[in-house]
């Protein structure tokens, strides 16, 4: 049965592409399902100056995908939301946005919990945070909670000072760094797959593991968000964030009980054995790509937008070290692009072989024992498969790989919470879990900050891959050198 959550929320960014196409719908899901029911009320705000029936309307046509049956349920949740023109950078506004809060609070019965949804341009978090408190919008009655978008900062250095904008008014506890990869099944079911299973749990480490592979590849450009991406870069967009928090996953130690604030100790402790590159290490285990044209798409550089001497990165790959002692001498091997062969998501656990291969003779050398690999399928199937060796049917004796594996059938797979909704609905219940630490952004600056600074001096030759391929050569080269391949291959 779900349990009632009762919030006025205020979303700065009300009318911008996040909120109608993720926050709405996800908070409509809520609402069916019971976690929202009668004593909560959502304020939009932007600068647009829209009535309260203007904005129901955009509520209502961002939730219009709806079955025909949830038509009547839709309109009563519509009803719950008000709209306020607000500039956030003037802080005679918030006044009226604190009394609209008070009035819905009462109206509505909620208890004085306020839920700050920041869905808008980076540069304006401090500045609200700080508004919100010297506008005396921060009260004691019920709780204060601020969940904030990424990009958290662009570097060590403007995150710290970010951080501290928000916390001259919220608490860390307080504070919902929003990293969408955290709200994904699959990433969720990292820490019951290792702590859930003695097998697995005891050969985590580098006796038994030889590389970790982790790619998010995806099939689409820039498309319309050229202004953004440009000056930020994959590096920036996908390493910072969701590749080194599933990297922390996999690699954390495990928690003492499985709440928030000791997962969070884990996966710090885990950022802090990361191995912070030199520039020299850094120029020789990442490496930088940029799309070509295709045969039907621009190249990155003719995009709308893009500059045409840009030199940002759409795809990245990299071998990541950690000197402590269960991973020491295990590269995590990791990649994302965009225009790259097709949009999923997976992890590659790689085991060693077995010390001697007692097969190897009198076999076929095609046929020789290969390494098993667990491999976590996130997106956009999901499931587990371990690739084992095992006897081919028939005469004679030869090895020959097999697949265990589960998928998650498709009925279930559609009833699965979407990122934002599963965390919006943990920042109602105040269940950090999901969310990224202080700590944890600030190592993962730390170590993106070399390979970026390194970037930003050198010129990278691009483009210098095709769409539709999985990168550069480079990228290859990287395992290569290692005697290695990435397992995911394209089939050419
Ligand atoms: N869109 C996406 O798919 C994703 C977005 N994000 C993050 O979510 C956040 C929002 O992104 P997105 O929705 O795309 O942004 P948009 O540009 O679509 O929306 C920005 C919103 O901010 C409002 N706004 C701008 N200036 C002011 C101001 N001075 N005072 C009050 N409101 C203002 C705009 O309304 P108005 O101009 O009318 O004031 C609009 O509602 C960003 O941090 C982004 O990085 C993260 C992941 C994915
Ligand atoms: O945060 C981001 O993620 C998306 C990819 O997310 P996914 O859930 O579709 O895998 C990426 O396209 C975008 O550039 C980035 O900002």
């Amino acid at each position: 049965m779900a349990k009632e959550n009762t919030a006025v929320f205020t979303f700065f960014g009300a009318s911008g592409d996040l909120a109608k196409r993720k926050l709405y719908p996800s908070l409509f899901k809520l609402y069916q399902k019971g976690y929202l029911k009668d004593r909560f009320a959502i304020i939009g705000t932007s600068r647009a100056e829209w009535t309260d029936e203007q904005f129901e309307q955009i509520v209502a046509e961002s939730i219009s995908g709806i079955k025909e049956e949830a038509k009547d349920q839709a309109s009563e949740f519509v009803s719950h939301f008000y709209y306020i023109a607000h500039d956030v950078t003037d802080k005679a506004h918030y006044a009226a946005l604190d009394e609209l809060i008070t009035k819905l609070d009462e109206q509505y019965n909620v208890g004085g919990n306020r839920l700050f949804y920041l869905s808008m341009a980076p540069n304006f978090f401090g500045q609200i945070a700080l508004n919100l408190k010297s506008e005396g919008l921060i009260t004691e009655e019920g709780y204060n909670r601020l969940v904030i978008e990424k990009p958290f900062g662009r570097d060590y250095k403007s995150a710290k000072q970010l951080n501290e904008e928000l916390t001259s008014t919220f608490e860390e506890d307080q504070i919902y760094r929003i990293d969408h990869y955290l709200g994904k099944e699959m990433i969720q079911n990292i820490e019951a797959l290792r702590f859930g299973n003695t097998i697995i749990e005891s050969m985590w480490n580098n006796r038994y593991i030889d590389n970790v592979q982790i790619t998010l590849s995806e099939k689409l450009g820039v498309e319309d968000r050229a202004s953004y991406y440009d000056t930020s870069g994959a590096l920036r967009d996908m390493v910072q964030n969701h590749i080194l928090q599933i990297v922390s996953q996999l690699a954390m130690e495990q928690p003492v009980a499985f709440t928030d604030a000791d997962v969070r100790v884990e996966k710090v402790k885990a950022l802090r054995s990361l191995r912070v590159y030199t520039p020299s290490e850094a120029a020789g285990n990442f490496v930088r790509g940029q799309y070509d044209a295709g045969d039907t798409g621009n190249q990155y550089r003719e995009e709308s937008g893009v500059p045409a001497d840009s030199n940002t990165e759409t795809f990245v790959a990299g071998k990541l070290l950690f000197d402590n002692y269960r991973w020491s001498g295990v590269p995590f091997y990791i990649r994302t692009g965009k225009k790259l062969a097709d949009k999923f998501t997976r992890i590659d656990v790689v085991f060693k072989k077995p010390l001697i291969d007692i097969f190897a003779f009198p076999q076929k050398s095609d046929a020789a024992l290969q390494a098993n690999v667990l491999t976590i399928y996130v997106e956009p199937k999901s499931g587990f498969a371990l690739k084992v060796n095992a006897k081919s049917t028939g005469q004679g004796f030869e090895t020959e790989p097999v697949n265990l594996d589960f998928f998650q059938d498709a009925d279930k797979e559609k009833e699965v919470p979407e990122p934002y909704e599963r965390l919006l609905h943990d920042a109602l219940e105040g269940n950090s879990t999901n969310f990224a630490s202080w700590s944890e952004v600030a190592y993962a600056w730390k170590f993106v900050d070399v390979i970026r600074k390194l970037w930003d001096i050198e010129d990278p030759n691009f483009p210098n891959y095709l769409p539709g391929s999985m990168g550069p050569v480079a990228s290859d080269e990287l395992l290569q050198r290692d005697h290695w391949a990435w397992v995911y291959k394209l089939n050419k």
